[in-house]
């Protein structure tokens, strides 16, 4: 496994520890967050032009181009995730930095998706984690019996949550950022994380890449396949979860769509 400090996640971080892990350890509060976001942003995007010039970028922190649809290589980021945690100085913040590619397999000239995710990188830096796609192990088998722990955004959990935790008897964890929830799955913290009602393509893509070739479950909450690199950056929901606990998941997440109406 690669380095890995195993705290729970989203614990607090001592304020003894304010300046060690940050991009911004001088500033306090929601203007903490958003210089975090500006210096992420400029230290990522400095490391891919110089790297590699000749490649795209979606970013969250960037005005969009579309030359990225015509490109070979779209690195989509996110340089800081859980903003808002990051701002609270918390540790349930991460850094995304994905990597697609045109006709990534064989398939993809058969399908109407050109590419796929094919390398990426979460740094967890309050908890001193990196996971990436080469290196991540795949967790043991779920055994039948094994309790569920379902991730959430603790500042707006989506209204699929309840059916979600009731149905498959789950507790709920509570933490920031799409990329620890994601993550926290990968490292076994939690079995699944479910999400709605919102979200953007560089919110998941570094992470589902990662959970992908940790051999769990990547899906949209409706079942279908999560496409990166589209024109619409908004990837509303997401389903990442142990490939024992998959079917359950989205048959409980249709059942709730179906009686109430609701989509998220
Ligand atoms: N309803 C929504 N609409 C848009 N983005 C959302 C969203 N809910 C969550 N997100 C984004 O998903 C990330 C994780 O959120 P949460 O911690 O609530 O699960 C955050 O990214 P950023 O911190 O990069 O903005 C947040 O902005
Ligand atoms: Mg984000």
């Amino acid at each position: 496994m690669p380095t890995q400090r195993l705290t729970s996640p989203g614990r607090q971080v001592r304020s003894s520890s304010r300046s060690a892990p940050g991009f911004t350890p001088d500033v306090e509060g929601k203007a903490r967050g958003k210089a975090g976001d500006a210096k992420a942003q400029e230290r990522i995007a400095a490391l891919l032009a110089e790297r590699f010039p000749h490649d795209a970028v979606l970013s969250e922190e960037a005005r969009d181009s579309a030359a990225r649809l015509s490109a070979d290589r779209v690195w989509i980021i996110d340089p800081l995730d859980g903003t808002r945690e990051y701002s609270e100085d918390r540790a349930d913040w991460a850094v995304h930095v994905a990597l697609w590619t045109r006709g990534a397999t064989p398939a993809d000239a058969a399908t109407d998706f050109p590419g796929e995710l094919t390398a990426a990188a979460v740094a967890i830096p309050g908890e001193d984690v990196v996971l990436d796609t080469a290196s991540v192990e795949v967790l043991p088998a779920l055994a039948d019996d094994a309790p569920i722990r379902l991730a959430v955004s603790r500042s707006r959990p989506p209204a699929i949550t309840e059916a979600v935790r009731e149905g498959l008897g789950a507790e709920l964890v509570p933490m920031g950022s799409a990329g620890v929830k994601i993550a926290a799955v990968v490292r076994g913290q939690v079995e699944a994380y479910v999400h709605a009602g919102g979200q953007y393509q560089w919110d998941s893509a570094a992470p589902v890449a990662i959970a992908r070739a940790a051999g769990l479950h990547t899906s949209r909450i409706d079942g279908s396949p999560l496409v990166y690199n589209e024109a619409d950056p908004y990837l509303p929901d997401l389903v990442v979860c142990r490939p024992e606990i998959a079917d359950r998941i989205l048959s409980l997440i249709a059942s709730h769509t179906a009686t109430s109406g609701e989509d998220s």
